[in-house]
């Protein structure tokens, strides 16, 4: 996945007496995976380097599915049944320098990412606007919430559930934000007066959607309510990453962007590990609009499964799903390249094809027949991809471009459309070409958005 496979081999070779030796002097302390011992000895070494890289966690419950469950050890989730650490065979990349995060939003992915955070060391503080978050995390280290199984760093510290004051944010390296973008902006504001100019912290967002009023991307929302010089050296990551693989160690790779590359650069030392790869890119707009977009897409492919469609339906969602996004990205002023990265078709391929994802949930059970209203209600957790699609299709009807799937679904979110008739409407339009690409003139909305940072397109 995230290396070819021959020089792995290879290297397994290589490494195969070295991984041995140590596994021996190690099983002096404890036992390798059981699996590890049984299979075949190249097997054996790639499991062992996999087994060693990722390192075990605190909580940990493979999928059977999973490929990696060969060579993992089979466990429990419950916290309670300790392993041994093995992550001496392949040790984290030590964090240059340590930092102090301020992670704001105790939901999936901030409680996720601070976990993340806490086990490469940085001194990690998790802020809820829930007093009994506050009090139950610092008890337990649990999440009360959500990843309930997981027992989380022990480097992180919840605080809230008022916004952290001047004092408090001036100490701070990074601040991270994993928030809905439908409340980015109200924290901002409140935040706002809190940052220190002259000594910012690297403004970090993780967040994937459209502000549904304004059709803002999130560093528009940066750019109103903290300036341009903020929202200039803001800095997004994006991809494929689902919470509660995170915290399992499962081999993520992301994007991260920023107009200020030596700002992404920055995100990039904290954030990378040996299970978490990050790549840098320069175009913060492009991987916006893919994460935001994607979840609309998602949308779409759990609904036709939820209809009973199978591989066909959902193959063709996704590759017409990509080129609409990267249509309407294009068209927008950002990069068209972009969408072929992590942030575009890695995340697109993997909401759109995973039960995991809340918004091919969303999907799913609109397909199945249910109310929107009923499965939001129940639903525990944000499903960004129903808010965007308001917001993304007042920017379809502005830019004028043909996204006849995005169309779809706002149409059964928001105007009562069957979804059977969404589906037949969308086969009995008449044939197109495959792809294009529209001209942009005058840089887009990028070009005025970039305008208003003082930024020439
Ligand atoms: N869960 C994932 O795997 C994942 C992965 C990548 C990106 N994201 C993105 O990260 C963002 C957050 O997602 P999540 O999964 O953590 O959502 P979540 O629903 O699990 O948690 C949202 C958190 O935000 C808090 N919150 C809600 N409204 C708030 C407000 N007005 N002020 C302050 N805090 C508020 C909630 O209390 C909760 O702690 C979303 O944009 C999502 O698309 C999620
Ligand atoms: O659960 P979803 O659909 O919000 O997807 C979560 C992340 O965006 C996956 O990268």
């Amino acid at each position: 996945m995230f290396m070819s496979r021959q020089p792995v081999l290879e290297s397994c070779l290589l490494q195969r007496l070295h991984v041995r030796t140590r596994y021996r002097m190690l099983s002096r302390f404890t036992s390798p995976p059981a699996q590890l011992q049984v299979l075949p000895s190249v097997t054996r070494c790639w499991g062992a380097r996999v087994y060693s890289c990722l390192g075990p966690r605190r909580s940990f419950a493979p999928p059977p599915s999973s490929p990696l469950t060969p060579f993992l050890p089979a466990r429990s989730i419950s916290s309670r049944v300790k392993y041994p650490t093995l992550t001496m065979l392949s040790p984290p990349r030590s964090p240059c320098p340590k930092s102090k995060v301020l992670v704001l939003g105790s939901g999936n992915f901030g409680s996720c990412l601070a976990d993340h955070l806490g086990d490469s060391e940085h001194q990690v503080y998790l802020w809820s606007r829930k007093q009994e978050f506050v009090d139950y995390f610092n008890a337990h280290h649990r999440n009360p919430d959500y990843l309930k199984d997981h027992e989380f760093s022990g480097n992180i510290h919840a605080v809230g559930p008022d916004i952290p004051d001047a004092d408090f944010i001036k100490d701070m390296d990074v601040i991270l934000f994993a928030i809905p973008t439908q409340a980015l902006r109200e924290n901002l504001i409140k935040l706002r007066p809190n940052l220190i100019l002259d000594r910012q912290p690297l403004l970090i967002f993780v967040n994937k959607g459209i502000e549904t009023d304004t059709q803002a991307l999130t560093l528009e929302i940066i750019a109103d309510t903290c300036g341009p010089e903020i929202a200039t050296r803001a800095t997004f990551i994006s991809g494929p990453s689902f919470a509660k693989e995170i915290v399992r160690r499962q081999p993520t790779s992301v994007s991260v962007a920023s107009l200020d590359e030596s700002q992404a650069q920055r995100a990039t030392e904290i954030f990378h590990q040996p299970w978490f790869r990050c790549y840098t890119g320069g175009d913060p707009i492009g991987l916006e609009l893919a994460g935001a977009l994607k979840n609309v897409y998602a949308i779409a492919a759990g609904m036709a499964d939820g209809l009973g469609f199978e591989s066909n339906t959902r193959a063709a969602i996704i590759t017409r799903g990509l080129a609409e996004m990267t249509r309407i990205g294009t068209a927008y002023g950002a990069s068209p390249l972009t969408f072929l990265g992590l942030a575009g078709v890695g995340d697109l391929f993997m909401t759109c094809s995973s039960p995991t994802s809340r918004n091919y949930t969303v999907g799913y059970r609109l397909g199945k027949g249910e109310k929107l209203e009923d499965i939001i209600a129940t639903l525990g957790s944000v499903a960004e991809g129903v808010t965007t699609a308001k917001g993304l299709k007042k920017i379809i009807d502005e830019l004028g471009v043909e996204a006849a799937i995005a169309t779809g679904i706002y149409e059964v979110l928001y105007e009562g459309k069957a979804v059977n008739d969404n589906v037949h409407e969308l086969m009995a339009r008449p044939p197109s070409r495959e792809l294009d690409l529209p001209q942009t003139s005058g840089g887009g909305h990028a070009g005025r958005l970039l305008a208003k940072l003082g930024r020439q397109t």
